[in-house]
């Protein structure tokens, strides 16, 4: 026994070393000139994102509803330093929307490197309530415009070996209570994107897809949402956003945010699922979650 573990605690610090120091890590270099369009970016970790990649000198076309906060993202993205900066304001709904965007982008650019897909539709945190048109309304804004603007997107993205980056939530890869509509969506991304990017792979079409596994992220959304019924603190919103980034420009299959915390938990779903789900069901302080 005492052999074993003399043995087995070099192999394992050899294996932490190799892991540590092998780490890829972003060069801004890497997005400068990028052409990228970042969905839902008037606010949140879209808005974030848009200004990391300002700061990296990136060209940037956001889109999102609100037209006069899109207008301050881009006047911010500028003096950043972005090599260009744009907006297209719609909503989502719309089924042109994603077309037009993607268009936009070819008109401006003539092309496209990156795709990030970030928007979501108003959720709430409740008991679900039997509103299936509610549930149809998200899926058209969190998943069906997703697949239209890939669609769209996918012949520059296939000239340019670009990439395309699907931000989801731990509420899409395990059960977590009173977002029944929201948690639909957002396994439905991991099911079509994850099989999409199977196909590109046996196609060898170089266009990589990662998935963005978020836990619970201090945006002001989230904030008024969750804030009294959950009470792990959330993590900053900016740094969430440069690893998103990052995880996209390193052509990720899958990355993890906070990466302990849903790592640890997708570990666990499955091997003791009934754990996970009671482990989960503990987070939140259910007396204060409405019923309607
Ligand atoms: N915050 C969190 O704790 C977590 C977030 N995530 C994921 O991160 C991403 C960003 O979340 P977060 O930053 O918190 O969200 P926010 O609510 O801060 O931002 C959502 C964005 O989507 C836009 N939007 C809303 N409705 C529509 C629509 N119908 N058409 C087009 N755009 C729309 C909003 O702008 P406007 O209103 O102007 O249209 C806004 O720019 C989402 O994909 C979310 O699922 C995942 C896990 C946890
Ligand atoms: C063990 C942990 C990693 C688990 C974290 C679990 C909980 C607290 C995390 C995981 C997924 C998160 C939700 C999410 O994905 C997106 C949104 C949309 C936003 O507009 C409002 C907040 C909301 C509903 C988040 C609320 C907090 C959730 C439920």
């Amino acid at each position: 026994m005492g052999l074993l573990l003399k043995s087995l605690v070099p192999f394992v610090g050899l294996i932490l070393a190799l892991w540590f120091y092998s780490k890829d890590d972003l060069k801004p270099e890497m997005l400068k000139e990028k052409r990228v369009i970042v969905t839902g970016a008037s606010t949140g970790i879209g808005e974030q994102m848009a200004y990391h990649l300002a700061w990296m000198g990136a060209h940037i076309l956001v889109t999102a509803r609100t037209e006069a906060k899109l207008q301050k993202v881009v006047t911010q993205c500028l003096e950043l330093g972005a090599a260009s900066a744009h907006y297209v304001n719609g909503s989502m709904e719309d089924p042109t929307l994603a077309d037009d965007v993607v268009k936009r982008a070819k008109q401006l650019w003539g092309g496209l490197d990156m795709l990030i897909l970030n928007h979501i539709s108003p959720t709430y945190l409740k008991y679900f309530d039997g509103d299936v048109e509610h549930i149809r309304k998200l899926l058209e804004v969190n998943f069906l415009s997703y697949v239209a603007m890939t669609l769209s997107a996918l012949p520059m993205l296939k000239e340019s070996g670009g990439s395309i980056l699907v931000v989801s939530s731990t509420a899409g890869k395990f059960a977590i209570p009173f977002v029944a509509p929201y948690s639909a969506t957002k396994f439905a991304l991991d099911g079509f994107f994850s099989s999409l990017r199977q196909e590109l792979i046996i196609e060898k079409v170089n266009v990589s897809i990662t998935l963005c596994v978020l836990g619970h992220i201090d945006t002001e959304t989230a904030k008024k949402t969750v804030g009294h019924v959950f009470w792990l603190p959330p993590a900053p919103k900016e740094e969430c956003a440069l690893e998103i980034i990052k995880g996209g420009a390193l052509r990720k299959r899958e990355l993890y945010y906070q990466y302990f915390a849903v790592r640890t938990s997708l570990l666990i779903r499955d091997w003791a699922p009934e754990y996970l789900d009671s482990r989960t069901r503990n987070h939140f302080i259910v007396e204060n979650v409405k019923r309607s």
